[in-house]
Parts: C-alpha cells; sequence; structure tokens
C-alpha cells in the first residue's frame, strides 16, 4: 500500500531524514516512535506529500505520491494533524462534510446520500453525532480531536495517518479511539500509520512499529521485536524497564528511575501479630512478594501478609472469595494482602530473626504433617486431613529475581531435611515425606538497603533462609507432633 525507497529530505536544503526505507502492507495499524525530533512529523508530512524529498521515492498505492493531484490524494489519504486550533468557527457536522470534499465533482458539486451517510456514520462511530450541531470552537480539546477524526474518516480513505491521535483524549477515548482503528484495520482494510510518543499504546494497537532516532531508522519490526530494551535506552537516553503487559504478550516499557524514597524500614517480629483466628504481618511499606499464596499468588507488592486458620473440616468450592471476604473482616484491604490458610494451632508457629552483616530475615513458619507426602513417589492421593506447612521469609534487603526463586529453592529444601529428621513419613508410600500436599511459600523483600543478587547455599542469604526454615520446621512440627501425641 505504501513504499518508502530510500528516500531523504528536509527543510532549507538541509536533510532531516536519511536513507528511510520501509513499507506498509494494505490492512497495516503501523507505528512511528522516536524521541523530540527525530524526524517522525517531517516523514508523515513526506508520506503526505506536503513536504518533497530530495532523495528516492515515496509510491502510495504503486503510484509516486508527487503524481497525485492534491484532490486524488485526498480521496486516497486522510490526514489527522496534531490538533491546533482551529482558524475557523464551524458545526460540528459542517467540520465533518469537509472530509466529502475531494468526492464531490468540480463542476456543479453535488450533496449525494451516500455523502450524507458517510458523514453520519463517521460522526457515529467516533461519538460526536450527540454535538452535531455545536459550535467545533466550544468543545474541549479531546472532542474537537474527535471531530477531526471523524472529518478524516468521512473522507472514506485506503490510508489514514494520524500524528499523536490521542493526545488529548482521556483515558477510556484513547481506549475506545485505538480499539476502533484496529478493527477497521481489520474489517475495512483501512491502513493506518500513526506517530505515538506512548511507546506502551503502540504496543497494544500496532502490528508494527519503527522507531527513528535522529533522523534514521533504528529498528522495525513488531513491538516485540522492534520495543528492546537496549534499543529503547539508546534511542531516548533514558533509564527504561521493559515488562510485558500482564494479560498478553505485548512488551510495555515504564521509566526505571528511582522511586520517592521511602523511609526506612526493618521487618522484625514487632510488626507480626498472632491471634487464634489468624496471623498477621503488616509492614509500613509495601514489600516486594514471591508466594504462592491463595490471595495474591505470585509477584507483587503487598503491605500484608496473612495466614488463616481454619477448621479441620473447613471445605469450600470458593476458598479465594471466602479468604478476601475473612481479609476484610479483620480491617485489612484485601488488594494490599497476600493470605493463605492452615488447619494447624497457630499457637505452634515459630519465629526466629536472624541478623547478618548487612541485613536480616524474619522466619515465620506454621506446621502440620497430616497430609505428608513423598513428591517423589508419583502417588496419587487425597488430602484430609490436617497439615500444611505455610513458610514465610521476610528479607531487609533488595532481592534480585534470581534470589527471590533461589530463596524458594532453598527454603523447600531447607523445609525437606527437616521433615525428614524428623521421620515424617508419607502414610501412603511409608517412605520419608518431602512436604505436604498443600504447603505454602512467601519470600517478601523491603527492597531496600544490601543487594542480594543470590539466595542459595553458597550465599549468606541462602544460608541464612536454610538455618532459620530448618530451625523453625523442626521446632513447629516438633510442638504439632507433641500436641498429636497427647490428643
Ligand atoms: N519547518 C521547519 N523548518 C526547519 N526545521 C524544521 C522544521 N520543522 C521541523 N524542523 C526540524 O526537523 C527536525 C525534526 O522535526 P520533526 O518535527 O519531524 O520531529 P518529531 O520527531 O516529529 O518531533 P516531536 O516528537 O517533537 O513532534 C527537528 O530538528 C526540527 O527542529
Amino acid at each position: 500500500m505504501i513504499s518508502v525507497q530510500n528516500i531523504a529530505g528536509g527543510y532549507h536544503q538541509k536533510n532531516i531524514l536519511n536513507n528511510i526505507c520501509f513499507s506498509v502492507q494494505e490492512g497495516e495499524f503501523f507505528g512511528i516512535l522516536g524521541p523530540n525530533g527525530s524526524g517522525k512529523t517531517t516523514l508523515m508530512k513526506m508520506l503526505s506529500g506536503i513536504l518533497p524529498v530530495t532523495k528516492g521515492q515515496i509510491m502510495i498505492k504503486n503510484k509516486n505520491v508527487t503524481a497525485y493531484s492534491s484532490k486524488e490524494l485526498a480521496k486516497v489519504m486522510a490526514v489527522l494533524p496534531q490538533l491546533t486550533q482551529t482558524a475557523f468557527d464551524m458545526t460540528v457536522k459542517e467540520a465533518v462534510s469537509i472530509g466529502r470534499y475531494p468526492h464531490q465533482a468540480r463542476i456543479l458539486p453535488r450533496w449525494t446520500v451516500e455523502d450524507e451517510e458517510l458523514v453520519e456514520l463517521a460522526m457515529k462511530d467516533t461519538g460526536v453525532a450527540g454535538f452535531a450541531g455545536r459550535s467545533i470552537q466550544s468543545l474541549s480539546g479531546g472532542e474537537q480531536q474527535r471531530v477531526f477524526l471523524a472529518q478524516a474518516l468521512a473522507q472514506d480513505p485506503d490510508i489514514l495517518l494520524l500524528d499523536e491521535p490521542t493526545n488529548h483524549l482521556d483515558l477510556a477515548f484513547q481506549q475506545s479511539l485505538l480499539s476502533r482503528l484496529k478493527s477497521w484495520t481489520k474489517k475495512r482494510n483501512l491502513t493506518i500509520v500513526s506517530i505515538f510518543h506512548d511507546l506502551n499504546m503502540a504496543s497494544l494497537y500496532c502490528d508494527r512499529v519503527m522507531l527513528l532516532s535522529e533522523g534514521a531508522i533504528s529498528d522495525i519490526g513488531t513491538p516485540y521485536e522492534a520495543l528492546q530494551e537496549p534499543t529503547l535506552k539508546k534511542v531516548y537516553s533514558a533509564e527504561v524497564k521493559r515488562h510485558y503487559h500482564p494479560s498478553h504478550q505485548s512488551p510495555q516499557v515504564i521509566l526505571d528511575s528511582p522511586g520517592s524514597p521511602e523511609r526506612q524500614v526493618r521487618i522484625t517480629e514487632e510488626w507480626l501479630s498472632i491471634h487464634p483466628e489468624y496471623i498477621a504481618l503488616k509492614s509500613p511499606i509495601p514489600l516486594k512478594t514471591l508466594s504462592s499464596a491463595v490471595v495474591h499468588a505470585g509477584i507483587g507488592w503487598y503491605t500484608t501478609f496473612l495466614n488463616r486458620h481454619v477448621d479441620l473440616n473447613y471445605s469450600t468450592d470458593h476458598a479465594q472469595v471466602d479468604l478476601i471476604r475473612f481479609i476484610q473482616s479483620k480491617g485489612f484491604d484485601p488488594n494490599e494482602t497476600a493470605g493463605m490458610m492452615t488447619a494447624v494451632q497457630l499457637e505452634d508457629v515459630s519465629v526466629k530473626m536472624t541478623e547478618l552483616a548487612g541485613f536480616s530475615i524474619l522466619t515465620v513458619v506454621t506446621a502440620g504433617t497430616g497430609n505428608a507426602a513423598d513428591a517423589s513417589s508419583g502417588m496419587d492421593r487425597l488430602s484430609a486431613s490436617q497439615g500444611t506447612i505455610n513458610t514465610w521469609v521476610f528479607v531487609n534487603g533488595i532481592c534480585s529475581e534470581e534470589a527471590f526463586i533461589q530463596a524458594v529453592i532453598t527454603a523447600t529444601e531447607a523445609k525437606t531435611r527437616a521433615l525428614a529428621d524428623r521421620f515424617i513419613q508419607d502414610p501412603v508410600t511409608k517412605t520419608l515425606a518431602t512436604g505436604t500436599t498443600t504447603d505454602s511459600v512467601l519470600i517478601a523483600a523491603t527492597q531496600q538497603g544490601q543487594e542480594l543478587p543470590y539466595g542459595g547455599p553458597a550465599t549468606e542469604l541462602g544460608r541464612a533462609i536454610g538455618k532459620s526454615v530448618y530451625d523453625c520446621t523442626i521446632d513447629s512440627v516438633g510442638r504439632y507432633l507433641e500436641k498429636k501425641r497427647h490428643a
């Protein structure tokens, strides 16, 4: 649909763009990205034929852009520039109707039924039909933006060139406009080339993006291919981090600037409260957390950590909903809480603070072994009795992602060793148990103080986790067994 063949060009005999080569297919949503002054608008002006190229050529539907008359080009391509102050006042409908001008006969122009239908449709699609009779000067910036988009759509083009289409729009309109544009590329084969400053919007909606840097192409490809961390850091001279959208594979880019400094906090027993119904640790700052909790499993930032005691006969198909209600009933915010459950008596909890040079950890373990199982046996089993080992490790330090995962491994290995040393057997296989069928683990770190890159047993962090989880598990299982003996 569009073929840009090795073009150069700029202003006053000075080339701003050089060696630009790319093509855009019919029905493609193509994003142009790049820092201020990289040449995005200049390229748009060349694509729309306003600015001549000094080298190479731009082919629109297999015809050189310079070979089109302006009216012919307007039938093929509509341009939505960045919103500027409108010089003339007119009604919304009059402004949208201007979009039909290229399709009018030069001599004796007539307003046809088709013209009327396309104007109505464009106003409906952009949500401006409601104020068709109002003056555009009386509209907000976002509303005006939608009117000009309606004007471009009324042109019924094959190609839509957009310069920052969501600039003045609130979040809901950004989403509805881009979703609508995207659906038009699929349903109507509309080809869209759009400048974006918001990399994340571009990543969510564009089929491919092109990154411009100092008048040259820095990268081009799908958002996944082109929005790479090293490229973005270089092009934007900014510290950025690339993540993935929580629901799908679109990369999302965030600034990696140091956050506003939180007050220095050390997690110790003083933040822990132990009740018959639950154990809670309430931190004054959010902690980075990796867990297999019932509520908020996975990686996140939470301030509250809750282990709820449930009755031995507790049974529900909606454990998550039930635990969220419980969290609320105790005055905690479920959005801020990682929550788990156990049937063991919470007074048998084992808590240990370990101080090391430069950092410290707090370990909290509740343990019952009624559901003990040898994970290596591969046996099918029904878990019905009391017994779960819930392990919490709070780190006063900055853990890397590796350290979080290694901490889970180390804590699990230490727990398994503790069960072996207590001769806890799998009741089905009669072999040594490696854990129970419903164990949970939670590692949370303040992300303040000393950097802790690793959490395996070769490191101080790993040794501290291994020893404290072992000691707490031995202790907590001991109390559980003691109670069972006297039951
Ligand atoms: N009319 C002009 N005359 C001379 N130089 C210009 C003109 N318009 C733009 N430039 C220069 O061309 C370069 C590229 O500008 P352009 O507007 O294409 O950048 P951009 O990538 O769209 O930037 P922004 O993100 O700030 O909108 C800049 O250095 C700019 O100063």
